[in-house]
């Protein structure tokens, strides 16, 4: 286990994407970015995402999971017709005692059996680096290993650990909740709730002034990586993969998770989403494969609960161990995600019954799917995702093309014509995330534009892509060029314009400002 020296400069190990050959580790403010095309007049707010980006090289020298950077936003705030650029590190306690000592201090991911002695006690080890999203006047990045931090949504200065007002009785917080838009109500859960290892579930409901008002603590039947979850009118369910969480390997200085391939099957774990009790959830076996993003899920009024997701068909994170300890064990080339729609009435279906998918909706590999948040837990028509196409070479330069072609394409699925549409930008380019943006605030539903970066292997750097939602195939309306490379991000969020406004007014007050 060779230890990296403050100074040193960083490994390969971070080479796990042809995008993310390098670091960033870049704090900035680009003011007016120059913009290819017109952006639509009345578009106002601002796109919130995270990257992880390592600050300080890895105390490992065999070191490979890229989840344990640390946590760096970005905002593209815009407002007529211009956008202004900004990107903070968030001070998390991991981050500001390092920068103190100008060195990692903090071991392997989610192992606190790793860190240096002295950063033994500090309130939380995370990097809050997986999701930004916006729920009761409070910008929140998120990691499912603790509780969210709170920014401000201007300058991205972080501003404290969310407890909800004291409200909030779990060490961890997933970093996917969903808020319901008729409710104002943000649903979620926290996994590991009794510590690390445990296969304990916090299933909990906060309203919309911010307040735990649903809690209960429920057991899975073994502890996983419960990176999402859906959440309907009456129901939230909670996918059970083989990504086993194990406290013995932890003690031992090895990874938090590792992949029981033995397993042949996943789980399905359905609780009301209201006064449930821990006995009230129903567990269902669903095919072998592993669970990651979901899409979307809603009842229908006969009772049936729709759930879609993008489903990998083998462990997806080759720096994770299998059952032999053995890494980089899943073949790269017959990794699959397709898109899957499950159909059934938790009521009436019986537990033993293994629930297979009513249909796959996309084949290959698809992640990131995102649809129009007002929508989440309620029917809905269309989403938006990423695609690898394997014919289509991703070419760094005339003469070079990046190994694996990763996500080269824009995809957008109508479930009321089946039909998909995809988009390729350039011969070097893959995307990030994509996020819906409603056209106008109070706009009908799933009317608006979609916002995607673009990385520009040949340039090495990103523009900000605005599509008209329904039609991307046709071209990006608006490229926001922005002069530097961000590394690869995983989620974010629009937010309204005058919910940026309005955040930062009530900060004020809170805060006596
Ligand atoms: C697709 C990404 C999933 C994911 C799961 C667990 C993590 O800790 C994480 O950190 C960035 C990302
Ligand atoms: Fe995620």
């Amino acid at each position: 286990m060779a230890h990296l020296t403050p100074g040193t400069v960083f490994g390969d190990q971070y080479a796990m994407s042809a995008w993310n050959n390098d670091h960033t580790r870049f704090e900035a403010d680009v003011y007016e970015l120059e913009v290819i095309g017109v952006l639509p007049k009345a578009l106002h707010g601002a796109f919130y995402r995270v990257q992880p980006d390592t600050a300080f090289p890895p105390m490992f020298g065999d070191d490979e999971v890229p989840l344990n950077g640390d946590g760096n936003v970005a905002s593209f705030y815009i407002k007529d017709g211009h956008v202004d650029f900004k990107n903070r590190y968030i001070r998390t306690p991991k981050f500001q005692l390092e920068r103190a000592a100008r060195r990692a201090l903090f071991g392997r991911y989610r192992n606190k059996f790793t860190d240096d002695p002295r950063v033994q006690n500090v309130l939380t080890r995370t990097t809050a680096n997986t999701h930004v999203i916006y729920h009761a006047n409070k910008l929140m990045a998120l990691k499912e290993d603790a509780l969210p931090f709170e920014l401000d949504t201007e300058t991205l200065d972080t501003l404290g650990i969310v407890d909800y007002h004291g409200t909030y009785s779990c060490p961890t917080h997933t970093a996917h909740p969903k808020a319901d838009s008729t409710t104002g109500e943000l649903v979620g859960y926290g996994y590991e709730a009794k510590g690390d290892g445990t296969p304990d579930i916090y299933s909990w409901t906060v309203d919309r002034h911010g307040r735990v008002t649903q809690e209960v603590l429920f057991k899975a039947p073994w502890a996983c990586m419960i990176h999402d979850f859906w959440m309907t009118d009456n129901y939230v369910v909670f996918p059970i993969n083989g990504l086993k969480a194990s406290l013995e390997h932890m003690e031992k200085g090895g990874e938090h998770f590792y992949y029981d391939d033995n397993l042949d099957y996943q789980l399905l774990g359905v609780l009301p989403r209201r006064d449930a009790k821990p006995e009230d959830v129903k567990w269902f076996k669903t095919p072998r494969g592993c669970y990651a993003h979901t899409i979307n899920g809603y009842e229908e009024e006969n009772g049936q609960l729709v759930l879609d997701a993008s489903v990998w068909t083998d462990c997806h994170f080759p720096f994770f161990p299998n059952s032999r300890g053995k890494k980089f064990f899943t073949d790269p080339t017959t990794l699959r995600a397709p898109v899957i729609r499950y159909r059934f009435n938790p009521n009436i279906t019986s537990i033993n019954e293994m629930i297979y998918p009513e249909q796959v909706l996309c084949e290959g590999v698809n992640e990131f799917g995102r649809i129009d948040d007002r929508l989440l837990g309620k029917k809905y028509s269309n989403f938006w995702a990423l695609q690898v196409n394997p014919a289509s070479p991703v070419h760094v330069n005339d003469h070079e093309t990046v190994p694996a072609p990763g996500f080269n394409t824009l995809t957008h699925y109508n479930f009321e014509t089946g039909k998909m549409q995809s988009y390729r930008h350039r011969d070097d380019t893959t995307f990030q995330e994509p996020i819906f943006v409603p056209r106008f605030d109070g706009a009908p539903p799933e009317d608006g534009y979609v916002l995607v970066l673009a990385d520009l292997f040949r340039e090495q750097r990103n523009h900000l892509l605005l599509f008209e939602a329904s039609n991307i195939a046709s071209g990006p309306i608006a490229q926001i060029k922005l002069p530097l490379k961000l590394m690869d991000g995983l989620h974010g969020s629009w937010v309204d314009g005058k919910d940026v406004d309005q955040a930062a007014k009530a900060r004020s007050v809170e805060h006596g400002a």
